[in-house]
């Protein structure tokens, strides 16, 4: 039940809206069937700011493309020595610079500690204020080591783990990752409110 004791009946399904093929798949293997949603792909504007805000802003804009309930996430890749950048400009340092140009980032610094971190937002319609859900995983940045099919994926190696997240087995990243861990909280979020989406 919600917090007001009723029932909330979605307009329409939850819509996942990103540009981004690898996101999707792992928004569904992790999901499986225990919140039914569909997808758009649309890479939609950010805006610049705080991971938060921008992931907030995009899931504004989803709303108002979908005209229904839309769930979107923001990643960034945040490096300690640097105070949390590249964070959400990560996908452009990463265009062009490479998996060695993030690393060259950190040459000048012995902290090579850095963070992943997922913002999701939930808007339910293009007039409600997104709601935010949070996930983050510690690690490394790492010579690139493994497949290079996820964008960073093979310079983050997670701790308590000798191999980086593109080594690892999809199903073992998914147990641990910045993704994971904030659609914990999307989920607990529909069960606590019961929410009711038309499949
Ligand atoms: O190795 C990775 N493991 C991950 O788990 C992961 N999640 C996102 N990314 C990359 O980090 C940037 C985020 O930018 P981003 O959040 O704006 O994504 P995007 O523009 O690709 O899609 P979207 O904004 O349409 O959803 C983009 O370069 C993504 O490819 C990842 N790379
Ligand atoms: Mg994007």
């Amino acid at each position: 039940m919600s917090a007001m004791g009723v029932r909330m009946q979605l307009s329409s399904p939850v819509t996942f809206v990103t540009g981004n093929a690898n996101k999707l798949e792992e928004v569904k293997m992790i999901l499986g069937q225990t919140i039914p949603f569909r997808s758009v792909k649309l890479d939609l504007p950010e805006l610049q700011g705080e991971p938060e805000d921008i992931s907030k802003e995009k899931c504004r804009l989803a709303a108002k493309e979908v005209n229904g309930p839309v769930l979107v996430e923001d990643t960034c890749l945040c490096f300690n020595a640097l105070k949390g950048l590249p964070g959400p400009y990560v996908k452009w340092f990463l265009q062009k610079t490479g998996h060695e140009g993030l690393n060259n980032l950190l040459a000048a610094y012995e902290d090579k500690s850095a963070y992943a971190l997922c913002v999701f937002s939930l808007a339910l319609g293009p007039d409600a204020e997104p709601l935010t859900f949070s996930g983050r995983t510690e690690g490394k940045i790492v010579p690139a080591r493994g497949p290079g099919d996820f964008g960073w994926d093979p310079v983050f190696q997670p701790d308590g783990y000798d191999l980086t997240f593109a080594e690892m087995k999809k199903e073992d990243k998914n147990k641990i990752s910045h993704r994971r861990r904030a659609l914990d909280k999307v989920r607990e979020h529909f069960y606590e409110n019961d929410y009711a989406p038309p499949v």
